[in-house]
């Protein structure tokens, strides 16, 4: 883990767990720099807990994890200054416009940040319509919010987001408009690592998508250019389904 080598995200034989309960046992991840990553996997088969482990709210009990070169362990502040974490109910002030959270939010970590063009050129950088920067956020819909969390992170000029089910509970439109911001986003250099139970949409927008099952990467496959899956049969496999079916 000396320097970054292209590298955004990297676990390197990770174990970690809540109390005496192991969750990640063996984890091996590794998510280049401008890719995006969709990390799937059944119920409780410890995808929060990855994300938990990189934004180093969960020490390891042994192995390593870094961010962007940075041992998490031993510098979790500068390992999350690189990151922009987008939780799946993103949690804001409902009392406040989109451009007064940012502002709020932008001053708390650097006064300087919290300047109107740079909040305007963050709002319109994540897509919200401008009509909106000034409603407050009681009236948005969950799509709207995450704009909102995302412009944030752009702001901060974050390299690489983590976004947790960041297409639940979005309608298609909202969700085609989601893919299109995060490929936007890689094409300018940004890390994507997405925790996601949808697989097609998955397929629609990462270059990699890795299956966890019980703390380990049990499978891993491309999602773009000439390795590409089929998705049919993944689908299929992931499902439960046998491939006859
Ligand atoms: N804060 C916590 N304290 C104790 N146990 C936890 C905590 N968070 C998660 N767990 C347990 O860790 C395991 C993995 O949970 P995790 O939330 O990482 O799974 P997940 O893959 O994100 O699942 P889901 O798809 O249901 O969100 C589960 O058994 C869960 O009960």
């Amino acid at each position: 883990m000396n320097g970054n080598d292209g590298v955004a995200l990297e676990a390197l034989d990770l174990s970690a767990g809540y109390g005496r309960q192991p969750v990640l046992r063996g984890l091996n991840l590794r998510v280049a720099a401008g890719e995006i990553y969709a990390l799937l996997g059944g119920n409780g088969a410890g995808k929060s807990t990855t994300l938990n482990a990189f934004l180093g709210l969960l020490p390891p009990r042994s192995g390593r994890i870094g961010v962007c070169g940075i041992d998490v362990a031993a510098d979790p502040l500068a390992a999350r200054a690189r990151l922009a974490y987008v939780p799946e109910n993103v949690v804001l002030y409902e009392h406040l416009t989109a451009r007064e959270n940012l502002r709020y939010f932008l001053g708390l970590i650097d006064p300087g940040l919290a300047r109107g063009e740079t909040i305007d050129a963050a709002l319109s950088a994540a897509g919200l319509e401008p009509s909106s920067w000034g409603r407050r956020l009681a009236g948005y819909s969950k799509g709207m919010r995450q704009k909102v969390a995302i412009a944030l992170a752009l702001a901060r000029s974050a390299p690489v987001l983590l976004l947790d089910e960041p297409d639940t509970g979005l309608d298609p439109r909202a969700n085609g408009e989601l893919n299109r911001l995060l490929t936007d986003l890689r094409g300018e250099g940004k890390t994507v690592f997405m925790v996601t139970h949808d697989l097609l949409g998955a397929a629609q927008v990462a270059d990699r998508i890795g299956f966890l099952s019980e703390g380990r990467i049990v499978d891993e496959f491309a999602a773009a250019g000439p390795e590409r899956f089929d998705v049919d049969a993944l689908y299929r496999r992931y499902a439960g389904w046998s491939a006859q079916r």
